[in-house]
């Protein structure tokens, strides 16, 4: 297998996210957890994206991990490596965004462009501002993010905060001038001492620019968007899927459908509601009783009961300022971790008898898939935009469908869709 691109992502849902966006353009794909065991047969693919759960660990040791992905990647002929980051920038001032992008670079001796745009999903970059739909990311929900609330919309500034070197900018203007005109500000930004350049991109258009502008080089760090423009710029390699016919869903009431809510979204606020009001049966975790010290058994068996007759959804989903008064109570960190693994300890609990797994919230799929040992995904069809159906390849679940939902992404309907989703 000689790979023509090679993708580390901070987070599985993220990595699911790209990896369903390079088979939609495509190419043939398969996404990984973690750096595989050599013993694991992966089929003949274009591209690998290597789904890391290192957005919110300590900087070092997501550097440690993304190092190694980016080796095994490279050692399988990858000429180019996109760090996958959030479309929304998700870091702090420690990281890990910039300690990652500066050690991927500084192996390679490259200056990366870094552009997490996705105009599809109507994240923009201009002037080296992020903007989530029609807010700047710092007056957008994503200020209210428990674990890294995001208070400055410059990327230049975010990123520099986090980098050894300074940030430079790729202005809208250069990327409308084209890749030859992308490329020689690079040169002059590293002549200038930068280690790395935030690049603006408004229209879908401008990530055809990023993609043939980064594929020059080894190195890129950005979203989904990013991906795209690398994908059309390495060119499709299979056929176009063939006019399919329309495959029946699997119907609203499909039974042995788990589902868990751990991101505390307005996205995912929105969709827990609409599917408790479609009459989903809905279990709430008590946060507090668990922050106590109780355990998940009665929630176990309440989805136990549940889940021969249809789906069951389990959520520890709560509003901004339930969460920040939890967190002021316990510490972030702490709750953080109680309530993945309490997810994670349904999931394992009921994993035996499901026919599909629906997770919405990143660090939350990253506890669950951890907690289940999958090794590895093929794509099916896209559910939502960024949300493509998986398929669990190895030993372990092979087989089991599953959905990681990007805490934003999805429509109201989101579990509807995911259920239905064949
Ligand atoms: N009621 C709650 N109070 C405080 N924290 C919570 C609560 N429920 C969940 N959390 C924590 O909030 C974090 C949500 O992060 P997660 O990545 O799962 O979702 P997200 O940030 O919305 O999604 P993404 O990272 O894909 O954008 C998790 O660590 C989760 O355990
Ligand atoms: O890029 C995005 O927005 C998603 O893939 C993601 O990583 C959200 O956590």
């Amino acid at each position: 297998m000689s790979l023509l691109l090679g993708a580390v992502a901070d987070d599985y849902t993220g990595a699911s996210d790209l990896a369903g966006t390079l088979a939609g353009a495509g190419l043939r794909v398969v996404q990984t957890i973690g750096v595989p065991p050599d013993d694991l047969a992966l089929p003949e693919v274009d591209a690998v994206v290597v789904a890391l759960k290192s957005r919110s660990v300590a900087a070092g040791r997501a550097v440690a991990l993304s190092l190694a992905a980016d080796a095994w990647l490279r050692g399988r002929g990858a000429p180019h490596v996109l760090f996958k980051v959030c479309s929304t920038f998700d870091s702090t001032d420690d990281g890990n965004i910039g300690p990652v992008t500066d050690a991927l670079a500084a192996r390679t001796g490259s200056v990366p462009l870094v552009c997490p745009a996705f105009p599809r999903n109507r994240r923009t970059v201009y002037r080296g501002h992020l903007f989530v739909g029609d807010d700047r990311l710092d007056e957008s929900p994503l200020k209210d993010h428990p674990l890294n609330p995001m208070r400055d919309s410059s990327l230049v500034r975010t990123l520099a905060r986090q980098s050894a070197k300074p940030v430079g900018l790729i202005p809208i203007e250069t990327v409308e001038d084209g890749t030859d005109a992308v490329l020689a500000r690079l040169t002059s930004l590293a002549a200038e001492g930068c280690g790395s350049a935030i690049i603006d991109a408004v229209l879908d258009r401008h990530l055809d620019v990023l993609g043939r502008a980064a594929l020059a080089g080894p190195l890129s760090t950005g979203a989904s968007g990013l991906g795209l423009g690398l994908a059309r710029a390495v060119g499709p390699r299979r056929p176009a899927a063939a006019a399919a016919a329309p495959r029946p869903g699997r119907g609203a009431s499909a039974p042995g459908t788990l589902m868990l809510a751990g991101s505390c979204s307005a996205a995912t606020l929105g969709q827990v509601a609409r599917a408790e009001a479609a009459g989903v049966p809905v279990r709430h975790l008590d946060v507090e009783a668990l922050m106590a010290g109780g355990d998940t058994g009665d929630a176990v068996a309440w989805a136990r009961e549940r889940l021969p007759r249809g789906p069951a959804l389990v959520a520890t989903s709560r509003s901004p300022a339930e969460v920040a008064a939890l967190q002021a109570r316990f510490g972030a960190a702490a709750v953080s971790e109680r309530l993945e693994a309490a997810l994670a300890e349904v999931a394992a609990a009921l994993a035996a008898g499901l026919s599909r797994l629906i997770v919405a919230g990143g660090e939350t799929s990253g506890a669950v898939v951890d907690r289940l040992g999958f090794q590895a995904f093929a794509l099916g069809d896209e559910i939502a935009p960024g949300v493509p159906l998986l398929r669990a390849v190895g030993a372990r679940h092979a087989g089991l469908s599953l959905a990681l939902k990007s805490g934003n992404f999805g429509g109201i309907d989101f579990f509807a869709d995911a259920t239905r989703a064949n």
